[in-house]
């Protein structure tokens, strides 16, 4: 068997290991299964062509094991149904390269016209229909919570999702074409490293080709398998958000508000809260998230523990838009906070090849102890933020960027990295007014003053501190909409001609 043999003789380790995996879970799968049952998801994409030469060397060393020795020659092919789900809006060379594969292949082809999960229940009533083969791999937007034997949601029809190729990374893949000498979809050559429709996939720019803006280097040329989706525009956009509020009737004001946002901050040291060292950096944050027109919800410090962790990331990152951690990172065995957030999230912490090669780049072959603990990163949500001025790239869990800085400058560096990253989603939202009133009364006297202002004011926000017990009160007044921060000024110091200053700072 071509497959087989060609991926025995290759001397890369890594590919011949992820082979045996992802071959014995498609022979479990022949073995669990009525053949007539099972069925195929094929697209003509790289993922699904990986999958179908799979499928034929699994098929093929199940039959052999199974002794049907005598009719082996006759095995060059799997004969599996294989369903294409058909759109109007897929590429013309994903079309052509889908119905020439599987003539190539023998493989008997059931098209279908609707959705995936109308298409999907229409064919489990048609035919029984047990397992489907999918080529989804861990790092796929829908890949999270799955295993290689996964049911299907809830909601849809019942069968086993198969998943041969989970943890197979954008590397492996490659190596698994060209290893092979298979045939793959032309539009990979073109530059395209994941492809979805016609109106939202063009080829990658990061294989844009520096002589000429319109050529593209092969997809195989792609180092970084995390931007394997770079050519893929996102489906929602800052500009579309605000556009589409600012239709329902709001000014371009209103809609600004809509979307303002909230971050929360989590410093993981059992040093600070036994009061041998002091935070430092979560002040300097919710100074520099202030500066963009971000609001600090939350600054928490926690134990160096996972479930300490785990807590504060789980309540956090659904309240607010960003969470931002400190420390715990690195292979001590308290640096525990990406098992944290891998907990917050239910998702394991699994090997990241990118990142251990970036590891190895900065540290040599030393660097993570013997289960390369550094290089493990929650699976399947994470995604590694790059920038020239970074040794490492900081790690983004879906709303959650873990800062490796240790002090105010790293902080700095790290800080301006981020801004100057699309993928960070740190954008810089209205700025926020703030004035600061200084006065001699005291606290009794202002105060039903100031309830009633903050009632009238719910878009301001009033606060009042002390330098000290006998000093003079400060009052902060901050939102973001300069005329009504004013108004609310103007009428508190009216309520008390002549004993109100205006000054610069709050201090
Ligand atoms: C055969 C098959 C089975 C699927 N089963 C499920 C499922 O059980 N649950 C689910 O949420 N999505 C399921 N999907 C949808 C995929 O998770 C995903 O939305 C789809 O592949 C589109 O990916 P894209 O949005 O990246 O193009 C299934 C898709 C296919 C082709
Ligand atoms: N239109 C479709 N018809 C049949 N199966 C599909 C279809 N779209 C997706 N799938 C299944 O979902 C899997 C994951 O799709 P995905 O787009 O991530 O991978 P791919 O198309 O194989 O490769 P690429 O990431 O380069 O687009 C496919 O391998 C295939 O099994
Ligand atoms: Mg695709």
């Amino acid at each position: 068997m071509e497959i087989d043999e060609a991926v025995r003789g290759c001397s890369d380790r890594r590919l011949r290991t992820k082979y045996d995996n992802a071959v014995y879970v498609v022979q479990r799968a022949f073995a669990l299964y009525p053949f007539e049952e099972v069925a195929f998801s094929f697209n003509g994409g790289k993922d699904s062509t990986v999958l179908l030469h799979l499928i034929r060397a699994g098929y093929y060393l199940y039959k052999k094991d199974s002794g049907d020795a005598a009719k082996m020659d006759a095995i060059k092919n799997c004969p599996l149904r294989t369903i294409y789900f058909e759109s109007p809006c897929a590429f013309p060379e994903i079309d052509s390269f889908t119905y020439e594969t599987v003539s190539t292949y023998g493989l008997p082809l059931e098209t279908i016209q609707s959705d995936f999960k109308s298409g999907l229940e229409g064919l489990l009533k048609e035919k029984p229909t047990k397992a489907i083969f999918i080529g989804t791999r861990i790092g796929d937007p829908n890949a999270v919570g799955q295993e290689q034997f996964s049911p299907s949601s809830p909601g849809w029809p019942p069968f086993m999702r198969v998943n041969p190729i989970l943890d197979w990374s954008y590397r492996d893949v490659w190596s698994f074409l060209l290893t092979c000498k298979v045939k793959y979809c032309s539009l990979y050559d073109q530059g395209y490293t994941s492809i979805g429709s016609i109106h939202d996939t063009v080829p990658n720019a990061l294989l844009s080709d520096s002589s000429s803006e319109k050529t593209f280097r092969p997809a195989y040329m792609l180092t970084d398998g995390r931007l394997e989706r770079a050519g893929r525009t996102k489906k929602t956009s800052h500009k579309i958000e605000m556009n589409s509020v600012a239709s329902n009737g709001m000014n371009n004001n209103e809609a600004e508000q809509m979307i303002s946002r909230a971050a929360s901050i989590i410093v993981v040291s059992d040093e600070i809260l036994f009061g041998i060292t002091e935070d430092k950096l979560g002040t300097a944050l919710c100074k520099k998230l202030h500066a963009i027109g971000w609001r600090v919800s939350h600054v928490a410090v926690v134990r160096n523990e996972i479930d300490s962790v785990a807590e504060e990331v789980e309540r956090c990152k659904s309240t607010d838009d960003m969470v931002f951690i400190f420390g715990a990172l690195g292979p001590l065995h308290s640096d525990i906070s990406l098992a944290g957030v891998a907990k917050a999230f239910a998702v394991r912490l699994a090997p990241d090849e990118e990142f251990e090669d970036y590891l190895s780049q900065l540290m040599g072959s030393n660097y993570t102890g013997d289960r390369n603990e550094m290089a493990l990163l929650p699976e399947g949500i994470t995604e590694l933020l790059h920038h020239k001025a970074l040794p490492l790239p900081l790690i983004k869990c879906r709303n959650v960027i873990t800062l490796a800085a240790t002090n105010l400058d790293e902080l700095d560096t790290e800080w301006d990295c981020l801004l100057d990253t699309q993928e960070s989603g740190l954008v810089q939202a209205k700025p926020f007014v703030s004035k600061h009133l200084r006065t001699t009364l005291s606290d009794v006297q202002i105060a039903p003053v100031v309830a009633k202002l903050c009632l009238e004011f719910s878009d301001v926000y009033i606060g009042c501190h002390r330098i000290s017990r006998a000093g003079p009160l400060v009052v902060n007044l901050t939102g973001k909409d300069n005329q009504r921060v004013q108004a609310a000024l103007e009428k508190l110091t009216s309520s008390f001609e002549g004993q109100f200053s205006q000054v610069d700072c709050c201090k």
